[in-house]
């Protein structure tokens, strides 16, 4: 099982995960000729370029907004310091009439969504009435989807990540001056393990937050798998840690499990005034009604008396069927019950041919080397006194013939 894990130290951006995941080993023409389907791709270029922080080095990715010559940014509609905001619907529209592999704009979108929301909930407003701002949204466009681009390329099976630094202090954005974490981030984040204060910057931003939410399956520490590729992204500040977020690309090794988990029951009564004989018919009916075991302990009850505490294991569906049995076959006036969780190892059945007949023999598997097999006693019982031979002879040439 592939498994990619954020390592956030530093928090993450939109730019540090192309950054991070460059580094990691996806094919950078390959997310330039991807993100080039988009029909907005004349309005941004990808710059990629090695760099480092703290001597660590990494890759940065840095999406460049073109100058057009015809275009938003001169419209005519767009003058008097307006700027021409994109909504939601917009952003939708990009995607999904772009030639981009479905697997890639499910995931952009549901990373888009997961950002509006967060947006509209901050700003009290509708998903759909959320704008990105113009410079905004070719920049969160082209980290979101190519963010899909590089999962996608990887092809993991799952994400983790470490809790999240968000950093601190104050940033200035189109509303204005605004805390860190900015108001958009926490919301994302909410639920999320995070951290905050490692430095007076933004280190995770709503971009970087949403790709998150969206992706991992589990925030943890744990780092259960053998590491085989890491890669650094590299951030826009130079801070007193090493503005970078690493990445790694583990592998899990497939444990194979030899037991299962099985929900049952326990099923018990004490007695101290029954006829032992009937003990053996109370069994057989237990038995023919689906019992997974009954079995007998001796107990002293009150007053000095010996007694028996009668126990049934059973599954849910014939536990009533089996309280039946024991309040009418027996001299008890109550049943206990008592819900557990069993692990079964796996098992098979097979038929061994010996000289006296065919025996069945069923093999438990401990692991891979230890497997445990018992051949069924009725069928080396009814063999032993069919041939009149020892019971151990039938069992030595069972044993013997599967060795
Ligand atoms: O809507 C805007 S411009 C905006 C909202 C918020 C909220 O938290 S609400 C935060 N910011 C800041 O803008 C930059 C860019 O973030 P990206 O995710 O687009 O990379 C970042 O500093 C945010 O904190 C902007
Ligand atoms: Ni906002």
């Amino acid at each position: 099982m592939k498994v990619l894990y954020y390592d956030c130290f530093s928090g993450i951006s939109g730019d540090m995960n192309l950054g991070a995941m460059i580094d990691l080993g996806v094919d950078e023409n390959y997310l330039i000729n991807e993100l080039n389907k988009l029909s907005i791709n004349e309005e941004f270029s990808i710059e990629i370029k090695k760099d480092e922080r703290k001597g660590i080095s990494g890759t940065k990715v840095d999406v460049i907004l073109n100058k057009l010559e015809h275009g938003y940014h001169h419209n005519e509609e767009h003058h008097h310091g307006e700027h021409h905001h994109r909504s939601f619907k917009d952003i939708e529209k990009i995607i999904n009439e772009s030639l981009l592999e479905e697997s890639v704009k499910v995931i952009s979108l549901s990373i888009f969504r997961k950002l509006a929301e967060a947006e509209g909930k901050v700003h009290n407003k509708d998903l759909y009435q959320v704008h990105f701002h113009e410079v905004g949204a070719v920049d969160s466009i082209v980290d979101i989807v190519g963010a899909a681009i590089c999962f996608q390329y990887l092809n993991v099976d799952k994400i983790l990540c470490s809790p999240v630094q968000l950093g601190g202090g104050f940033v200035k954005c189109a509303h204005g001056v605004i805390p860190v974490p900015a108001p958009a981030v926490m919301e994302v984040l909410k639920g999320v393990p995070v951290k905050m204060g490692a430095v007076p910057f933004e280190t995770t931003t709503p971009t970087g937050a949403a790709i998150l939410k969206t992706m991992v399956s589990k925030f943890t520490e744990e780092k259960e798998f053998i590491v085989e590729a890491i890669g650094y992204g590299v951030g826009n500040r130079d801070t007193e840690i090493p503005n970078l977020l690493r990445v790694y690309l583990g592998r899990v090794e497939k444990k194979q499990e030899f037991y299962f988990k099985e929900n049952c029951f326990i099923l018990e009564c004490n007695i101290d005034d029954m006829n032992p004989e009937i003990y053996d018919y109370v069994y057989h009916k237990l038995f023919k009604q689906g019992a997974l075991d009954v079995f007998i302990t001796s107990i002293m009850m009150k007053k000095g008396r010996p007694g028996v505490k009668l126990s049934v294991l059973c599954h849910k569906d014939n536990k009533e069927e089996l309280k039946k049995i024991l309040f009418k076959e027996t001299s008890t006036l109550g049943v206990r019950e008592c819900s557990m969780v069993r692990d079964v190892l796996k098992r098979d059945f097979s038929v061994v041919k010996t000289s006296y007949g065919d025996i069945r023999v069923k093999k438990a598997y401990v692991d891979e080397e230890d497997v445990k097999v018992k051949a069924e006693y009725d069928d080396c019982k009814k063999a032993a006194l069919e041939y009149n031979v020892p019971i151990r002879k039938v069992l030595r040439e069972v044993y013997n013939s599967i060795k």
